[in-house]
C-alpha cells in the first residue's frame, strides 16, 4: 500500500476531448510473464503494463532463476526466457508481491507445482487480504502451505512438487482463485476441475492454449486442464490489448463532462471484462464499438464515448464479476446521475485493495454526494455537481484514488485526493493522460 501522494482534481474547464491508448491489461500481464518463465523456450511480449504489480511478477521469476530483459525503458516490451515448467530456482529471500493480489494468488498456484520452499509476502494492504481461497485448493492438491491464520494472512511458505488433480467448487467468483487451481494443474496427475458460481474473466484459459496447453470449457461452464507436462514459448510476439478497467476512468469521465467526446483506443472488449460497458450503456451513456479486431485470443474494439445524460439503474448480480474493479469509477458516474443507483452482492469489494465499498462511500460522502452503504453493495442517490474543498483519503488504494480524480471533474471547487501514490501499480501514466484529454488533475507537487 502506497502511502501519500496528493492529487488536486477537478472541476473540469471544458468538455474532454481525444484519442488515447491505456497501457496493457493487467491480469494479461501478470499471465504472460508467469507462462512465458515456465515455457522452453523465449517469449516476447508487447504491450505489457509497466505497473508495480506486473514489474513484482516479473522480479518474482528473476528471482527464480528467469532472465527476463527489458526491450524498452518504460518496461512495456520484454524478452522472457524460459526455464520450463521443472526450471525454476528456489528463490534466496521472501517473494514480495507487493501491492499485487493477482500476483501472490496466481504464484500460489505456481509455487505449489515446485519440490522448493519458498515464501511471499506483500505490503501492508495485501497482508489483510484473505488467502485462504487459494491456499485450502493447493492443500488438498498436495502442497504445504504454512502462514498467519492457518495460512489465511500473507507471508504464506509453500512447498509441493507432483500434485493431485481435484476438482474445485470454489464458493467465491474469482479469477485468481480458478487460476490458481489451473496453474497448479500444469504439476497435477491428471485432469484438474473448476467450477465458480459466476463467470469470471478466462483470461488464463485463453492464454494457456498460446503455449501449446489444451484447456476444456464445457458447455455448463466446468473448465478442465489435462497436463502436457510443458508449455512451448509461442511462434509470435505475445501481445497485451489495452486494459479496459484503466480505460473505463475515461469513458466516465467522457460521460460527465457536458460536450466531450473521446476514444479509447484498442481496449479488451472481452465479454468477461466488459461488465462496465453494459452497466453505463443501461446508465444511459452513449459508447460506441469501432474499428473490431482481435489481439493474440482477445476482443478489442475503439470504444467512443460522448457525454450524456446518466441515470441511476440496478446492476444486475451477474454483471458484477464482469466488473468488479471499476466499480469504483462507476459509483462515482452514480454519485452525478439522475435517480438512483442500486448495487447488490457485491461483497467482494470489500475485500479488495481497500475495502472498496466503504473507501468510496467515506470519500463520496466526503464530497457532498448521497450514498448509502450496504453490506454487499450500496445505494447512491446522484447530485447535480460534487462539494469543492472536499479532502478525501484513497487509503492508498490505486481505483479509489482515480475513480475520485473522476468525479471531481464535476465538483464546483477543487477536491484534493490523498494516499493517491498507489496509482502507479496499475496506471503509471494516468496524471498524463488524463490532462491530455482536458481533465482537470496533477499532483500538488506537480508545477
Ligand atoms: O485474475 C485477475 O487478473 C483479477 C481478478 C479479479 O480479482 P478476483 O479474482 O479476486 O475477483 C480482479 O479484481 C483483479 O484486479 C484481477
Ligand atoms: C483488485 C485489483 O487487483 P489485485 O487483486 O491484483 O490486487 C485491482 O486492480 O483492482
Amino acid at each position: 500500500m502506497e502511502i501519500g501522494g496528493t492529487l488536486i482534481a477537478g472541476p473540469a474547464k471544458g468538455p474532454l476531448y481525444g484519442e488515447i491508448t491505456v497501457p496493457g491489461d493487467k491480469s494479461m500481464s501478470h499471465r504472460s510473464v508467469m507462462l512465458a518463465s515456465l515455457a522452453d523456450g523465449i517469449t516476447e511480449i508487447h504491450g505489457f503494463l509497466p505497473g508495480d504489480d506486473n514489474v513484482a511478477t516479473a522480479q518474482m521469476f528473476i528471482d527464480m532463476g528467469v532472465k527476463i530483459e527489458w526491450l524498452n525503458d518504460k518496461k512495456t516490451a520484454l524478452r522472457v526466457y524460459g526455464v520450463g515448467l521443472h526450471g525454476l530456482k528456489k528463490p534466496e529471500a521472501m517473494l514480495d508481491a507487493g501491492n499485487a493480489g493477482t500476483c501472490v494468488r496466481l504464484m500460489t498456484g505456481i509455487l505449489a507445482g515446485q519440490e522448493f520452499e519458498s515464501t511471499v509476502t506483500g505490503d501492508a494492504s495485501l497482508r489483510k487480504r484473505p488467502m485462504k481461497r487459494v491456499v485450502d485448493p493447493v492443500r488438498s492438491m498436495g502442497a504445504t502451505v504454512t502462514g498467519n491464520d492457518d495460512g489465511n494472512l500473507l507471508p504464506i511458505t509453500i512447498s509441493g512438487g507432483k500434485l493431485n488433480a481435484i476438482h474445485h467448487v470454489s464458493e467465491v467468483a474469482s479469477a485468481q482463485v480458478k487460476s490458481c487451481v489451473l496453474l497448479a494443474g500444469l504439476y497435477a496427475n491428471g485432469v484438474t476441475l473448476v467450477n465458480e458460481p459466476k463467470p469470471t474473466r478466462d483470461h488464463t484459459e485463453r492464454m494457456l492454449p498460446l503455449f501449446g496447453q489444451p484447456v476444456d470449457v464445457a458447455v455448463d461452464g466446468t473448465i478442465s486442464i489435462f497436463p502436457n507436462n510443458r508449455l512451448t514459448a509461442p511462434e509470435g510476439v505475445v501481445d497485451i490489448p489495452a486494459d479496459p478497467s484503466s480505460a473505463c476512468f475515461f469513458a466516465v469521465a467522457a460521460s460527465l463532462v457536458d460536450g466531450s467526446d473521446v476514444t479509447l483506443k484498442s481496449i479488451g472488449i472481452n465479454p468477461r471484462r466488459d461488465g462496465w460497458r453494459r452497466v453505463m450503456s443501461d446508465m444511459g451513456a452513449s459508447l460506441t464499438l469501432e474499428n473490431e479486431a482481435k489481439v493474440g485470443e482477445e476482443p478489442v474494439a475503439d470504444v467512443r464515448v460522448r457525454s450524456g445524460g446518466l441515470h441511476g439503474m440496478h446492476v444486475d448480480p451477474n454483471d458484477v464479476p464482469d466488473a468488479i474493479d471499476e466499480f469504483p469509477v462507476i459509483f462515482a458516474a452514480a454519485a452525478l446521475a439522475d435517480g438512483e443507483f442500486v448495487l447488490e452482492d457485491a461483497e467482494e469489494l470489500r475485500v479488495k485493495e481497500s475495502d472498496r465499498i466503504s473507501a468510496m462511500a467515506d470519500a463520496l460522502s466526503a464530497a457532498g454526494a448521497d450514498i448509502e452503504e450496504r453490506p454487499d453493495g450500496a445505494v447512491i442517490r446522484g447530485l447535480a455537481s460534487l462539494k469543492g474543498g472536499a479532502e478525501v483519503d484513497a487509503l492508498g488504494d490505486h481505483r479509489i484514488a482515480m475513480a475520485m480524480a473522476v468525479a471531481a471533474q464535476r465538483a464546483d471547487g477543487e477536491i484534493r485526493i490523498h494516499n493517491a501514490a498507489a496509482i502507479a501499480t496499475s496506471f503509471p501514466n494516468f496524471v498524463a493522460l488524463a490532462q491530455s484529454i482536458g481533465m482537470n488533475v496533477r499532483w500538488q507537487d506537480e508545477v
